[in-house]
């Protein structure tokens, strides 16, 4: 198939962005991309393209944004129920950590995630994918980290391996044992710490070895935060994983600066995400390595909080910085990446095209599928997006409307929103 008469082909080609160059989008005016079985032959103008493949069945863009599928880096994707209780008391002055510590919280959605039978997290979650994927999403990390003890983070990546297999959206999944001390060990986080790298970490590899051996092994993600876990036990957990095998990530700075974020950088972590509390020293760490930054600005922002991560700091200093919507139960129940463009350019001031870039190639590589994703380029994978507007930078501009018409996903349309 061949889609031509693109206002702008945004093709962001080149590889992930650090600092200034991330405001480079390669854009191509008049622009045209022909797919073949489900990869991207070939790029360019819609009059070379529209010449050389005179037999190619034809899309019309008629004038609108063509672009990369969005992929979101972070997200608690699958898990049971729902906390519009504790938004309601959060608005009535209780923090999120006041709420976790009085056993609601996370804790709350392990409740409802161990209880829910298979098939019914299977369906709560594939609603949220749909609704991702009628966003523009079209590849998405999701976590376990509602079921915290091993039979029920394996259902969590069972589901998220059934999804995965059902399309459309691509799921690349994270084991996320430690998101919060298991109710089992009685707050005691370092028992929970040396249960996890001695049972836990071995176990999944074990069962992705059975399950899913033809896959890359999943990421190992720590919620590693002042009364979670700590920076030592952290470490302990990235370390054992690390030696199993397991590509590293890591929440980091979300309410208090540990330390973390230069931890994600010593460790090779792939990203480390939220960095909210981040210190200059951090910035610095993160800007020195392959580690890419995440910021989350729906979490902030469903707090109801006026701190965001600092990315003009992490973009002078040359980081690479990608955006996600951590879409949870508690503060960000967020399916929808074009509202995370918006809020970034104003909470933050990113440009439309820096947020653009986070919202693509980079967050492609936060979850190491730059290779194949995040970019319109000759041989990668052939999702894309069409836009209702002829100007990329609606996208951020507008907000609070869905503003994808057509999205792509290997070559096939998968979502059409009806013309209004
Ligand atoms: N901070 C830890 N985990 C999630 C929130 C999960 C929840 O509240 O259920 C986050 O990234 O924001
Ligand atoms: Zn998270």
């Amino acid at each position: 198939m061949l889609i031509h008469s693109a206002s702008q082909l945004v093709t962001l080609a080149g590889g992930p962005r650090r600092g200034a160059d991330m405001n480079r989008l390669e854009i191509i005016a008049d622009g045209a991309m022909l797919m073949e079985a489900g990869r991207i032959a070939a790029v360019g103008e819609s009059a070379a393209l529209l010449a050389r493949y005179p037999r190619a069945e034809r899309l019309d863009a008629r004038g609108r944004v063509v672009m990369p599928g969005l992929v979101d880096p972070h997200t608690h994707l699958v898990w049971a129920g729902d906390r519009a209780a504790e938004f309601e008391m959060r608005l009535q002055g209780k923090s999120y950590m006041e709420i976790m510590a009085a056993g609601g919280g996370i804790a709350a959605t392990v409740r409802a995630t161990r209880q829910a039978s298979r098939d019914e997290l299977l369906a709560q979650t594939r609603q949220r994918a749909r609704r991702m994927l009628a966003h523009g999403t079209t590849t998405v990390e999701a976590k376990t980290g509602y079921g915290l003890d091993l039979a029920s983070e394996l259902a969590q990546l069972e589901v998220l391996l059934a999804l995965d297999e059902e399309g459309p959206l691509e799921i690349a999944p994270t084991f996320m044992g430690a998101h919060a001390v298991a109710p089992e060990f009685n707050g005691d986080a370092q028992a929970f710490t040396d249960h996890i790298c001695a049972v836990m970490l071995p176990a999944v590899r074990d069962w992705w070895q059975q399950n899913a051996a033809a896959r890359a092994l999943p990421f190992v993600d720590v919620f590693s935060e002042k009364g979670v876990f700590d920076l030592e036990q952290t470490r302990q957990i990235l370390l054992a994983a690390r030696a199993l095998g397991f590509p590293l990530k890591l929440h980091v700075d979300e309410f208090e600066n540990i330390g973390a974020a230069s931890l994600a950088a010593e460790l090779g972590a792939v990203s480390a995400d939220h960095l909210v509390k981040t210190s200059p020293r951090d910035i610095e760490a993160l800007a020195r390595s392959d580690t890419v930054a995440v910021s989350l600005p729906c979490t902030p922002f469903g707090l109801g909080q006026h701190e965001y991560t600092p990315a003009q700091q992490i973009i002078a200093a040359g980081g690479m910085l990608a955006l996600a919507t951590d879409l949870n139960p508690g503060p960000a129940w967020c399916e929808n990446m074009q509202f995370v463009l918006a809020l970034a350019c104003r909470a933050m001031r990113l440009t439309p095209a820096e947020a653009l870039c986070a919202a693509t190639i980079n967050a492609a590589a936060a979850v190491r599928r730059d290779g194949l994703v995040g970019s319109l380029e000759a041989g990668k994978q052939a999702d894309a997006l069409v836009l209702q507007s002829g100007d990329f930078r609606d996208l951020a501009y507008r907000f609070g409307v869905n503003q994808v018409q057509t999205v792509i996903k290997k070559g096939e349309v998968v979502y059409n929103a009806p013309i209004i």
